[in-house]
């Protein structure tokens, strides 16, 4: 039977190095719950805790109320799939699959049934007489996710699966995978870097950073609202500008350095009038607008993308906060009304609705509603 997880306070040390230095949280049983950051930052560090094969130097984890510290990897009833298919070239894809079952002495009869039904499942009953080597890599990585969910695990954990298949056969085996969990209903830990994977697939994001949780939620809100600045800039391009929180009209606003106001409703308590602060603009949520209502740029660079045409620009400096990636605009051909070129001078207005504002230092939302764990 499938189980919440939760990580209560949890350490990890290698000697005198701490790779995660405390963290805390919850995975709601049944969820397709994806662990995403930059390489190194402990992903599969908390991946392997929770699988048993990495000690824990504090805190809990628990499988609904059960401790699980001490409980060795082998009764944890876990299912892993791994980057490496980790299936037996010896065994034809049925023999591979009835593997688990095998070792629990489960009877003829109901191994039989149980093996049909994940082979239907995840859709390799055709090849079930093949080996391995006769198979795509996108079918290998089929025949791994049946034969970790064929145990009936309480848990799956995948570490990056489709790191080895191409770019075509990724997308198509995501869903595959998310089917596949829907139909079993099991809590699925899921470990990636690639941020397009994450927000397809997840119920919940938690996007990492050096052992530490930045932010969990639904990948809608992980796009749209950002905790901070390393989620804005690492999911998706952020552009970045300094600005103030002023009064206008009677309410609060936020101004950019030269002087152009957005008005504000959806500002927290926290942002006062006065304050300094980072504002978030991703590049589909500028649209281009008459002088002197929007600030004035030059393209710079063109990259034409097929359903989008991607530009950089040149803002005025003092506009920008400092050591950040070029400055992009990005133009929907659907509904583009002029193609623009290298040199063109442009006047560009953010979507006020769309926006983000952050504390002068990155560190935490001033958006209203918006929490570091949902
Ligand atoms: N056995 C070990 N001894 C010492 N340090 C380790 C050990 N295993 C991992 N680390 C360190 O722990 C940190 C986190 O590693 P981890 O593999 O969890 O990162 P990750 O986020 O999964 O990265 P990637 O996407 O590159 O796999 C890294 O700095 C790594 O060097």
């Amino acid at each position: 039977m499938s189980v919440a997880i939760t990580a209560d306070k949890v350490v990890k040390r290698y000697g005198d190095l701490t790779i995660i230095p405390q963290l805390s949280q919850n995975i709601k049983n049944g969820e397709f719950f994806t662990l995403l950051g930059p390489s190194g930052c402990g992903k599969t560090t908390l991946l392997r805790m929770i699988a048993g094969f990495n000690s824990i130097e504090g805190g809990q984890i628990r499988f609904n109320d059960q401790v699980i510290n001490d409980i060795p990897a082998h009764k944890r009833n876990i299912g892993m799939v791994f980057q490496s298919y980790a299936i037996f070239p010896h065994l034809t894809v049925r023999e591979n699959v009835e593997y688990g079952l095998k070792l629990r002495n489960m009877p003829k009869d109901e191994m039989k049934a149980k093996v049909d039904k994940i082979l239907d499942v995840v859709q390799i009953t055709e090849y079930q007489d093949r080996l391995p080597e006769r198979l795509s890599g996108g079918q290998q990585q089929r025949v791994a996710l049946a034969r970790a969910i064929v145990i009936h695990p309480s848990v799956l954990l995948m570490d990056e699966p489709l790191s080895n298949l191409d770019a075509k056969l990724r997308v198509e085996m995501r869903s595959a995978i998310r089917e596949v969990q829907k139909q079993v209903g099991i809590t699925t830990v899921y470990v990636t870097h690639d941020q397009e994977e994450a927000l397809a697939i997840s119920d919940r994001i938690a996007v990492m950073k050096k052992g530490v949780i930045q932010q969990t939620a639904s990948p809608h809100t992980i796009y749209t609202r950002p905790y901070n600045v390393f989620v804005a800039t690492f999911i998706g391009h952020s552009n970045l500008f300094k600005g103030r929180i002023e009064e206008s009209g009677g309410s609060k606003a936020v101004v950019f350095a030269d002087g152009f106001v957005l008005p504000m409703n959806t500002l927290s308590e926290e942002g006062k009038i006065g304050d300094d602060v980072t504002i978030a603009v991703r590049p589909e949520e500028f649209s281009i607008c008459g002088e002197g209502q929007g600030v004035k740029c030059t393209i710079k660079t063109k990259v034409f993308l097929g359903k989008y045409i991607t530009y950089g620009l040149e803002f005025p400096e003092d506009m920008l906060v400092p050591d950040q990636p070029a400055i992009e605009f990005s133009q929907d051909l659907g509904h583009a009304e002029r193609v623009l070129e290298i040199g063109d001078t442009v006047y560009l207005k953010p979507n006020a609705a769309k926006i983000n504002v952050f504390r002068a230092d990155g560190s935490k939302s001033l958006m209203e509603g918006v929490v570091e764990n949902e």
